[in-house]
Formats: structure tokens, sequence, C-alpha cells
């Protein structure tokens, strides 16, 4: 398997409280040096509370924020030297709500024409053919092409998001909470489109998501995110089922959707630290049932804890101690 996306060190500052003269008044650190890989085919799920830096990464893999510091590479290319419309081009967001991203006054046919004309050059009669075999793929039928975003169901303008990526040519997909909005049912339309899809053009995927169960059902690996780092990251079932990290841990012991009823241990914070004054050293072990002397002193790397699963914790979960 080759690398689809390489992120080296990749961070993000928000300076806050801009003043007219001297140094803004604090620094969020939204993501903390993130190094991953994501291999072709692979669907590569993020888990974390609200907060915890996951739209602000997915932001700069698209161009969206730039990084204060480190690294992307798309399919060996890093995104630097590559030339803008073709990094544009492999990686597109597929927003929860694609719906409202869209200019309500631009038909579906419209939205789908942009990137085939200025990424592609493609002439106006090839537009046509291609748009009709991206809607045959996604199960739109084609009379829809002359209605406007707002005519749509749930299901029907989430597959209408992912029509515009594939009309971009995208290799990676960042899939934003794509199904969390629909019913169950057409939620479950929603993923095996995404699964075949994935199937038949060797797409890349990365699924951000609340909801710990979909992510578990549809990703090959998982990274938990915590404060703005990866904290624990390996095989889905690995993570879920025999987490490492005790902030993984947690999450899998309250599940089955991230942020609700997570449970505290007693006597613990439940909040996430404050952004602009965060903690010395690990910056869960205020919440961490597990915190050591060394955690208040130093901030764990990722460390390999056996079979490809990594965890950022000086005294994880034995091995062996699944998941309630
Ligand atoms: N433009 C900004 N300026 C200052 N701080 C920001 C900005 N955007 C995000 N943040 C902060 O960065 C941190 C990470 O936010 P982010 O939106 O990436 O989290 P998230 O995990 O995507 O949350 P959610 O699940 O609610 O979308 C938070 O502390 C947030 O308040």
């Amino acid at each position: 398997m080759s690398a689809a996306l390489k992120l080296e060190n990749l961070t993000k500052d928000f300076p806050v409280g801009k003043r007219m003269f001297g140094p803004p008044r604090g620094v969020v650190h939204a993501v903390r040096p993130v190094t991953l890989t994501v291999e072709t085919g692979e669907t590569l799920g993020i888990v974390g509370e609200s907060g915890c830096g996951k739209s602000t990464l997915a932001r700069m893999l698209v161009g969206l924020l730039s990084p204060t510091d480190g690294t992307i590479e798309i399919e060996g290319a890093a995104l630097d030297n590559a030339d803008p419309s073709e990094f544009g081009r492999k990686i597109q967001y597929v927003f929860q709500d694609p719906i409202s991203s869209l200019n309500p006054r631009k038909t579906i046919r419209q939205v789908m024409e942009a990137p085939l004309k200025h990424l592609h050059s493609m002439p106006k009669a090839r537009r046509r053919e291609r748009i009709a075999e991206i809607f045959d793929a996604v199960n739109l039928r084609e009379e829809f092409l002359d209605r406007y975003p707002h005519e749509f169901s749930g299901g029907q303008a989430q597959r209408i998001g992912i029509a515009r990526a594939l009309a971009a040519e995208a290799r990676i997909l960042i899939l934003d909470e794509p199904v969390s909005a629909l019913d169950v049912s057409v939620q479950a339309q929603v993923l095996n489109l995404l699964a075949r899809l994935k199937a038949e053009l060797g797409l890349t995927y990365l699924f951000i998501s609340h909801d710990l169960a979909v992510v578990e059902a549809v990703s090959d690996r998982v990274a938990v995110l915590y404060f703005g780092a990866v904290v624990e990251v390996g095989r889905a079932e690995d993570v879920f089922r025999a987490p490492r990290h005790p902030y993984t841990k947690l999450l899998a012991d309250s599940a089955p959707v991230v942020g609700r009823d997570l449970k505290a241990p007693e006597g613990r914070e439940t909040e996430l630290p404050d952004p602009l004054n965060p903690p010395t050293g690990c910056a869960f072990r205020a919440r961490c049932p597990r915190a050591v002397d060394r955690c208040a002193a130093e901030d764990p790397p990722l460390m390999e804890m056996g079979s490809g699963q990594l965890a950022a914790c000086f005294n994880p979960v034995p091995e062996g101690e699944a998941a309630k």
C-alpha cells in the first residue's frame, strides 16, 4: 500500500484577543503537532469531543486554513510544492450539511459543472456525460440536476455532496459527520454508497464523527483526538475493544455518542482544559483515573503499545483489560 496522505507535525495555533499594538492576549493551540499516515484505500476514523480540533485539522487538509507549522503530503506530493488546483482536486470535503454549503440560487447542474469546468477544463458535451455518470454512480436521478439545493431531502443532499467531490475527481474524501443528521435507515444507505464507491474507485476516507458505533463500523483505523493532539491510533477494533489510553477507554465505556453522558471518575473534572491556559504535562491528567506524577511533568508522546497500536500515555490501560 502507498500513502494517500502524510501529515508531519501539522499544527494550528489561533491567536486570540488581537490588539492594535503588541502581541495577542493568548494563543489557542487548536491542533498540536499531529503526525499521521493514511494509506490509499483506507478509512481513518477521527473521534473526539467537541473542541478537540477535528474541524481545524480537516480544514487544513483541504486548504481552508493554513497550518502554523508542519507539512501535508498528498499522494507523495508536498502541499507547498503542489499545483494548488491539483491539490484542490485530490482532496475534497463533504460537509455534514452539504446543502447549506451550496449557493441556493444555483441549480445542482451548475454546482456539478463548476469543478469539471474550472479544474478539468472539460468541454460542455463531455461535462454533461460526466455528470450523468457521476449521478448514476451515487444513485441520483438525472432530473434532479435542474433543481435547486433546498428541494432535496437529507439523504439526497448527502449524495449530492459526495457527487460534487467525485466531480472534482477527488482521491481522498474528508467526510465530516456525513450521516449524523440523517434517519437511521437513510444513514445505512449513505454508508453503503460510500463503501461501494470506495471499493469501485479506490478512494481514501477520513471519517469524522461523534458516533463511535458508526466510526467502528466504517473505519480500518481510528485516531482519537484530545485537546488538539492524537492520543491513540490503531486498528478500529483494537482501539475500541482494547483501548490503551485512559481517554479512549472513557469514550468506549461511555459510548455510543462522544460528548453525551461522558462519565467522569469520582472527584475528577469532566471538562476539557482551558485552551488559553493549558496544563503542564498530559492534557488529560486532571480527568484521568490512572494519572501518575510523571504526567504532570511531561507531555507523553505517542508510544508503541503492540501490533501497531499507539497511545500517548505513561501509564496505559493494561493489555487485555477490554472496554466494558
Ligand atoms: N478561528 C478560531 N479562533 C480561535 N479559536 C478557534 C478558532 N477555530 C477553532 N478554535 C478553537 O480551537 C479548538 C478546536 O476547535 P475545532 O472546531 O477544531 O474542534 P472540533 O473537534 O471540530 O469541535 P466540534 O466537534 O464541535 O466541531 C477549540 O478550542 C476552538 O475553540
